[in-house]
């Protein structure tokens, strides 16, 4: 389907009603959703309430599931948080800065050959309201929030939804899978399970 003009979202709730739309048809135009995110201004006030921080990791936390299509979520990065590398379970990765900004590395895929670590392919800095794009045939990355003195708060659109995903060892480039979990989903803070663990990647 051609796309004629970005709508721009007037709110974080109309930027997912516009999100739910986008996503009834089968395929997914990246180009459409990383304009119509990137076109979203975005006001504390109207995610404050999923902003939800821990003192030692970054935090996921579930604001909409899509109607099965995609998962929304947002991310709180403390001063120095990063997720280490990792792929996407072959789904869309869109990541737009709400507050802040976050430096994202990319990597290429390990080969069986590995000697002297996985290499860098490139380095950006996400800067407020920017939206990036990955998915596993770009690549893998890692996302840091490297400053000393400010937090990072993204906005994350996976599709279709996942729970689990592999990370990375630099070094080696030996992986493992490891089950992401939410720190809190619609506002609520989730409920502690023993049985599952509470890492993310
Ligand atoms: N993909 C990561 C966040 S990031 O580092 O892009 C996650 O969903 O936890
Ligand atoms: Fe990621």
């Amino acid at each position: 389907m051609e796309q004629t003009e970005v709508m721009k979202p007037e709110s974080l709730d109309d930027l997912i009603k516009i999100l739910h739309k986008i996503f009834e048809s089968d395929s997914v135009n990246v180009e459409e959703v990383q304009n119509i995110m990137e076109s979203y201004e975005s006001k504390p006030q109207e995610w404050m309430k999923f902003a939800k921080f821990d003192q030692y990791r970054y935090t996921r936390n579930l604001v909409d599931e899509g109607n099965g299509k995609f998962n929304l979520m947002i991310l709180c990065w403390g001063e120095g948080h990063g997720s280490s590398i990792h792929d996407h379970t072959d789904s869309h990765c869109f990541l737009k800065l709400l507050q802040g900004q976050l430096k994202e590395t990319l990597f290429d895929w390990p080969d069986r050959k590995l000697s002297g670590g996985m290499v860098q392919k490139s380095q950006q800095v996400l800067l407020e309201n920017q939206c990036a794009y990955i998915n596993d045939s770009i690549g893998l990355h890692r996302v840091e929030n490297v400053s000393h003195t400010e937090t990072a708060v993204s906005l994350h659109l996976y599709s279709p939804p996942f729970q689990t995903c592999q990370t990375f060892d630099q070094r080696t480039g030996h992986h493992n899978t490891v089950k992401m979990t939410f720190w809190s989903k619609f506002g609520e803070r989730t409920p502690f399970e023993t049985t599952v663990s509470q890492e993310n990647n």
